[in-house]
């Protein structure tokens, strides 16, 4: 793979795919990790007197304009942490994205609309993403692939757009996919990963390969619950994929089959509703109220897990314990990302919120082993999937 080194950038436009997808609270960004992370890579490019083009996804809006999903104000906070100004195109691939490309001096930098604006963008079919990524590749000269936190996704700037321009593989990639061989690559035993978070259906799907590698497997967060309600527990208004129950008590079953470990939490913190202000306690799994929703881990899961940790010699974590971003129901990811710190292990923590969660939380990064920008990424590249966004810079 061509590194960003092997290219001749001066005075050319480079587009570079970033992984921006950041937290936010209406416009303020309430994790730049992300952001920082892409910082490298835009640096490098500038010295060299490249004309830098950076795009991303934020959310999921569904393929049109959406304003809750803009990034402008991450192309604020870009442009405070290069210190020089982010020009921002209004739209994705328009007549602003061609205006702002083309008026780009060398070592300036400007960052597009929300890829995902545009139906090309995720769409399944071939050709309409392929007319997207040529619409991409009348803005630059030369593309960077970076955004590992996305190299999961078939998607039109991920995948197609590198082969319409010469290309090379971003530092940020590289550095992800070093750390990450660690744990694929004989890592040391017990090799414990820790699961949670709320894209369930994205994530039960890696639970089938981790049996394969993993000593043992914790679950938390939103994951829980069609966990339990396979068990035969009845969960309330929790967060349930009632299309994956069966697959889920084969993962059971085949774990017990395999000798691998799945330890499931039993007590979770259970609201009348979706918002810190709601009451909410501490129930044991057998006894979830039916109009309640499971927000957290309880305090005994938090002991069970440290536990289950505490021998760990290696540790992969991704997706918050609860909803870490309401002080109620941070306690789990709190007590998990302390557990981490407290082991021997080799830790490496994956994720969007997982990794705003540490910092959010208080955390030091330098307590872990590795903080990964890639969460969904991370687990595809843990299970031995071939990842787009990487293939297409061969
Ligand atoms: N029990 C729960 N019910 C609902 N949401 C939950 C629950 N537990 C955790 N969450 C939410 O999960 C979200 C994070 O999940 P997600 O799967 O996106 O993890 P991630 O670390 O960002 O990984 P990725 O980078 O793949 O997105 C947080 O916003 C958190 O509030
Ligand atoms: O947050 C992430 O894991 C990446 O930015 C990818 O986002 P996606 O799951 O919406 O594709």
């Amino acid at each position: 793979m061509r590194t960003i080194d092997d290219l001749d950038v001066s005075g050319k436009r480079v587009f570079v795919r970033a992984d921006l997808n950041v937290p936010l609270d209406g416009d303020r960004i309430t994790d730049d990790g992300r952001i920082r992370a892409a910082l490298p890579t835009i640096e490098k490019l500038r010295e060299r007197g490249a004309r830098v083009i950076v795009a991303a996804h934020l959310g999921r809006p569904k393929g049109a304009p959406d304003p809750q999903y803009s990034l402008r104000p991450v192309a604020a906070r870009l442009g405070e942490l290069l210190g020089t100004e982010v020009a921002f195109a209004a739209d994705t691939a328009g007549e602003s994205a061609r205006a702002t490309s083309a008026a780009l001096a060398d070592g300036e930098v400007a960052l597009l609309e929300n890829v995902r604006f545009e139906p090309g963008e995720t769409s399944k079919d071939e050709t309409e993403r392929g007319e997207l990524a040529d619409r991409f590749a009348q803005l630059a000269d030369l593309y960077v692939g970076d955004a590992f936190g996305a190299v999961h996704r078939r998607h039109a700037s991920v995948y197609d757009l590198p082969g319409k321009l010469p290309h090379a593989v971003g530092g940020l990639v590289l550095t992800e996919v070093e750390v990450l061989k660690r744990l694929t690559e004989d890592p040391e035993r017990p090799y414990v990963v820790a699961l949670g978070g709320s894209k369930v259906s994205d994530k039960l799907a890696v639970i089938d390969n981790l049996l394969g590698t993993a000593d043992r497997l914790l679950i938390g967060g939103g994951m829980v619950f069609t966990f339990l309600k396979a068990k035969g527990y009845e969960v309330g208004s929790s967060l349930l994929e009632n299309d994956q129950l069966d697959t889920v008590r084969g993962y059971l079953e085949r774990a017990e089959r395999e000798g691998v470990e799945i330890v499931l939490p039993v007590d979770v913190v259970a609201a009348e509703k979706f918002a810190a202000d709601a009451p909410h306690a501490a129930v044991n799994v057998d006894a979830i109220p039916a109009d309640r929703m499971g927000l957290d881990i309880g305090p005994k899961s938090q002991e069970l897990f440290a536990e289950k940790l505490a021998d760990a010699r290696t540790v992969f974590w991704n997706g918050p314990m609860g909803v870490f971003e309401m002080a109620p129901y941070a306690g789990g990811t709190r007590a998990l990302a302390q557990a981490l710190i407290d082991s021997d292990a080799f830790t490496v923590v994956g994720g969007g919120d997982s990794a705003a969660a540490v910092r959010s939380l208080g955390f030091d990064e330098a307590a872990f082993g590795h903080i990964s920008t890639g969460g969904g990424a991370s687990l595809e590249y843990l299970e031995g999937k071939d990842l787009p966004g990487i293939d297409a810079l061969a």
